[in-house]
């Protein structure tokens, strides 16, 4: 049976029976045929909802498939984008230039006028990175705002930015509105670009920009309206250092600022600052290494004695430009109130290199250096006496309250025996080893 003929009803009429009126086989005709339309055109719609069916799926998948296709398409040219054609006449940036505008705006903190994007200034400056001076840029501003908002709150706050380079962290930051920003870079060919920052930020905070090497500038005298914070207040001091570190200066500027930090000078001059800053995953990993962990190092517990460190969270390598070998991890240290010790920290330091000077030997190995010929045996002797450490455990294997049972036991012998505070094993060796550190762009197993 053909749907256009659609079906054929039967009437039986039953010979026997009564015979029908002509009146009734009309009307049962007519029932029929009515019968018959409206199966028409009930099929008629079914077809024609199927074809709207087919339609509306088309359409959509059209548009799906269109979106994706498009966003490939942005990428493809976000990564091969012509070099920005800007008038820089007069101004070290025209802000009236024709260059791609970015949005440079978020939900949170102060809105930012539109700016060039991080990457357009790299092109427009020919920023290439400089290896010697460990630059890898974040371009991305997601990464950017969350480095910063690991700081914790710092609206209205004081903070010291480390190597703004670009100035992409410097972006987030100026977002949050803190009062006070210092930026320093050593190098130069950034500070158009912090100039801009600047202007854009002035409305609404000051802005200082220092071209120079962090490892000598003086951040007691950053913030002269910061006023002094009780350290034992449980809100730490509103100072804090942020920064994307150059790696092959990060380790000894931890150092040296744990130093400022024991002594309360530099920037924990205004009370207990805090840093939010950038290393080389693996160095990350050792700064917060607790006891019998592979990371653990010197660095683990320089910074236990003093602060809180914690590990917040990684970023992948392929998040810089250029990408470097390693991948990054974001650390915060907040000073204690009550350090774990009193020693003078350059005592400390020299025992606790000292004692991870060999990881893989007895750790009365390292500590007896610190002993002249002379007297090595003896005084190592009573050193672990007094300390009341095994002598055959190895440095990853003790806490940092052991570690500093033998700082404190070597403390006291030098006050006995002031002869023996000088002496220092290396001394010969000591220049070679530090002219290495700089230069080569990453940690190096001596750092640990
Ligand atoms: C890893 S890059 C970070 C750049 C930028 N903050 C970012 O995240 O894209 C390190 C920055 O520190 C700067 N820098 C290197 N050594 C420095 C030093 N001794 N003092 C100040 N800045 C330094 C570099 O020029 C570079 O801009």
């Amino acid at each position: 049976m053909s749907s256009s003929e659609g079906p054929k009803v039967e009437f039986k009429i039953e010979e026997s029976g009564r015979k029908l009126k002509k009146a009734e086989v009309d009307f049962m005709r007519l029932i029929e045929q009515q019968n018959l339309q409206r199966v028409q055109k009930l099929q008629r719609q079914r077809r024609n909802n199927k074809l709207t069916g087919i339609a509306l799926g088309g359409t959509v998948l059209g548009i799906y498939l269109y979106s994706m296709f498009s966003v490939k398409q942005e990428k493809f040219l976000d990564d091969f984008e012509e070099p920005v054609k800007l008038e820089v006449e007069n101004k070290a940036l025209g802000m009236s230039a024709s260059t791609k505008i970015s949005k440079a705006l978020t939900s949170t903190g102060i809105r930012l006028p539109p700016l060039p994007t991080i990457r357009d200034l790299v092109k427009l400056y020919q920023l290439r990175a400089i290896k010697q001076l460990s630059q890898n840029f974040l371009m991305d501003e997601r990464l950017t705002d969350k480095i910063v908002r690991a700081a914790g709150n710092i609206r209205d706050h004081y903070v010291l930015e480390v190597g703004p380079g670009p100035g992409g962290i410097t972006r987030s930051i100026i977002r949050q509105n803190p009062r006070h920003l210092v930026v320093v870079e050593k190098d130069r060919r950034f500070m158009p670009t912090m100039e801009m920052l600047a202007e854009v930020a002035q409305p609404f905070m000051r802005m200082d920009i220092v071209q120079g090497d962090i490892l000598d500038y003086r951040i007691e005298n950053a913030f002269p309206d910061c006023p002094q914070h009780d350290w034992m207040d449980r809100k730490r001091a509103p100072v804090h250092l942020i920064g994307n570190l150059p790696f092959a200066i990060s380790t000894r500027l931890l150092i040296n600022w744990l130093r400022d930090m024991s002594l309360r000078t530099g920037a924990w001059s205004y009370g207990r600052a805090s840093l939010t800053l950038t290393f080389q995953k693996e160095v990350a990993e050792r700064i917060v290494a607790p006891i019998l962990s592979d990371q653990r190092c010197r660095l683990s517990v320089m910074n236990q004695i003093w602060s809180t460190p914690e590990l917040r969270f990684e970023i992948s390598g392929r998040a810089f430009v250029p990408k470097p070998e390693v991948d990054v991890g974001v650390v915060t240290i907040v000073p204690m109130q009550t350090p774990l010790t009193q020693v003078h920290f350059d005592t400390v330091e020299k025992v606790i290199r000292h004692i991870f000077s060999m990881r893989q030997k007895y750790c009365r190995r390292g500590v007896s250096n610190l002993y002249p010929p002379a007297v090595r045996e003896e005084l190592t002797e009573l050193t672990f006496k007094r300390a009341d450490v095994d002598p055959l455990a190895r440095s990853f294997q003790l806490s940092v309250a052991e570690c500093l049972r033998i700082v404190e036991a070597y403390d006291g012998l030098v006050r006995e025996h002031p002869e023996i505070a000088g002496y220092d094993y290396r001394a010969p060796k000591m220049q070679k080893a530090v002219g290495q550190e700089e230069g080569d762009g990453q940690e190096s197993e001596t750092d640990r």
